[in-house]
């Protein structure tokens, strides 16, 4: 398998450069990296409707459409199976299950992908829609909080939360650093603007001082 591999990812290289008229990956590549990742869904997608119609030549033709494809795509971003078997044998027994339960939030929840790359069933986020200060929007922290306590079996500090949502978001530490003109943090600020909200939506038991937790049932 990996002699396959590796044999297919010297010839893209090589093609990469080939005339487009007699070279498919050539003419894949000058068609730029969008247009790869397109025909790498396209292969995902055949693969899986082969694999619904229970078609094992279907899913073997397909699966080496999606190699071959996936392979042209590293090769654009100048990165190598090697690359991909390292982060492999990084994972190298460690649990699905375990790596899983240990993401805070849950990445599962939909509501939350407007700054969430759909399909990666990882927590990753596009700063596309963060603002000048490198924060996400309000409402998507409120989501994400909701989140984040829904997972809390206890009270939990602000400062938990703070962390925990920083995390999921991945903020830059320039991002966590800024401050408003008072000198309090815009990212607290945007944190505790969201628990005030879900106070206010009825979601949030605000018994404790200083501490958060949601409702139960909430
Ligand atoms: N393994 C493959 C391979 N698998 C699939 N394909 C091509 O990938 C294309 C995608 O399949 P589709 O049915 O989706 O094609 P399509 O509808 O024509 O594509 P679009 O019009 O949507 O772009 C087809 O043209 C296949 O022939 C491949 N093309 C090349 N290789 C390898 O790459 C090497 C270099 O190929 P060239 O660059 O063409 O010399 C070859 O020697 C092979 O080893």
């Amino acid at each position: 398998m990996r002699d396959s591999l590796d044999t297919l990812e010297a010839t893209i290289r090589e093609r990469r450069a080939a005339d487009p008229d007699t070279s498919y990956v050539a003419k894949l590549t000058a068609k730029g990296r969008a247009k790869i990742a397109q025909k790498l869904g396209e292969e995902a997608v055949e693969t899986v409707i082969a694999a619904m119609a229970d078609d094992r030549a279907g899913v073997v033709s397909e699966s080496a459409d999606l190699l071959f494809h996936l392979t042209v795509l590293l090769a654009d971003m100048g990165l190598s199976l090697d690359d991909v078997c390292a982060e492999l044998d990084r994972r190298e027994g460690v649990s699905g299950l375990t790596e899983k339960a240990s993401r805070v939030p849950d990445a599962k929840q939909p509501h939350i992908s407007s700054s969430k790359i759909e399909g990666s069933g990882k927590r990753r986020h596009t700063n596309s829609n963060f603002d000048q200060h490198g924060l996400p929007p309000q409402d998507d922290v409120m989501e994400a909080l909701h989140l984040f306590l829904a997972k809390q079996q206890n009270w939990i500090e602000p400062s938990e939360a703070y962390r925990g949502l920083a995390d999921h978001f991945r903020l830059e530490a320039e991002a966590l650093s800024s401050t408003m003109a008072d000198g309090r943090s815009h990212w607290e600020n945007r944190v505790q603007w969201a628990r005030k909200k879900l106070v206010d939506n009825g979601s949030l038991d605000n018994s404790r001082r200083g501490l958060w937790k949601l409702k139960n049932g909430k």
